[in-house]
């Protein structure tokens, strides 16, 4: 029906700015790129973080001591908002879209499985442009995922998608820390290469996002080992995903 299904996951750090605030701008042109797609009919499913530091910025400082029902509640009234402000931006495109909230015991084999691929399939072949994020408001410790970039991962073998996008706020992977003069981008990556040696801390504070670039590089190869090529690059430039689409060298590409 189409001729490419792409999944975009797009990270909490891509959306905010300094002080933590959702830039509508970057989810303006995010849907503006997959518009575009699905004019030359290529259909994306996007894998969306951002809702705890939506709920973030609605509430404020908690009172809520518990960390996970911090969480909770942050991601339950942010999830709402995140959808609003996609709704909208959909509509004024001419698009349609839809949400998906997996908890990770959705993927294994048997009925909630097939369950939410009857949902996604339905949607795409309706032209609408599913939105998943994980079910933070029932997804707590060991039944989390470690992130969303092992939900985007997941979904896009579940759709056996043709590519993986991972948008962060860096131009990919690099070769040491990415503000050392001497590290540099790397344009291709193999699933077996072991890179982690790269890989430095984030000190991200809650809300800021849990995976981190060693994340989005484990996961990364895990979809590539299962021949789908996934791309890490930077979703604050205006028209990456177009420009990995096009074939254009951008970000750090994982294939085999
Ligand atoms: N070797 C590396 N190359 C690129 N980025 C790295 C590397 N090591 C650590 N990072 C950090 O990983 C961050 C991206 O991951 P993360 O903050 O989790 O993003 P997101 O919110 O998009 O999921 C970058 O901003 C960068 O500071
Ligand atoms: N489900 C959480 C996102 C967790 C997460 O993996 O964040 P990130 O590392 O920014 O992709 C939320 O919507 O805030």
């Amino acid at each position: 029906m189409y001729k490419e299904r792409v999944v975009i996951k797009v990270g909490t750090n891509v959306m905010t700015n300094k002080d933590n605030r959702i830039v509508r701008p970057v989810l303006r042109n995010l849907v503006r790129q997959i518009s575009e797609l699905y004019e030359r009919d290529i259909m994306a499913v996007l894998v969306s973080s951002g809702s705890v530091i939506a709920g973030k910025e609605v509430l404020g400082k908690s009172k809520i001591k518990n960390k996970a029902q911090r969480r909770q509640v942050y991601s339950s009234i942010g999830q709402p908002r995140m959808m609003r402000l996609y709704y909208t931006i959909f509509y004024d495109y001419g698009m349609k879209c839809a949400q998906v909230l997996p908890t990770k015991r959705d993927f294994t084999p048997g009925v909630h499985r097939e369950n939410m691929i009857n949902c996604v399939e339905g949607l795409m072949q309706e032209g609408v442009v599913p939105i998943a994020n994980e079910d933070d408001a029932v997804s707590v410790k060991t039944s989390m995922f470690s992130d969303n970039d092992e939900l985007a991962c997941l979904i896009a073998q579940l759709i056996n998608a043709d590519k993986l996008i991972i948008l962060t706020d860096i131009d990919g992977l690099y070769s040491g820390h990415p503000e050392a003069k001497n590290s540099s981008l790397i344009s291709n990556v193999d699933p077996e290469d072991d890179l982690q040696k790269y890989i430095k801390e984030s000190g991200k504070a809650e809300g800021e996002g849990r995976g981190g670039m060693g994340s989005k590089l484990d996961y990364a190869q895990e979809a590539a080992s299962r021949n789908i090529p996934t791309y890490i690059a930077n979703g604050t430039n205006p028209n990456t995903i177009i420009d990995i689409i096009d074939g254009k060298d951008v970000g750090t590409k994982v294939s085999l």
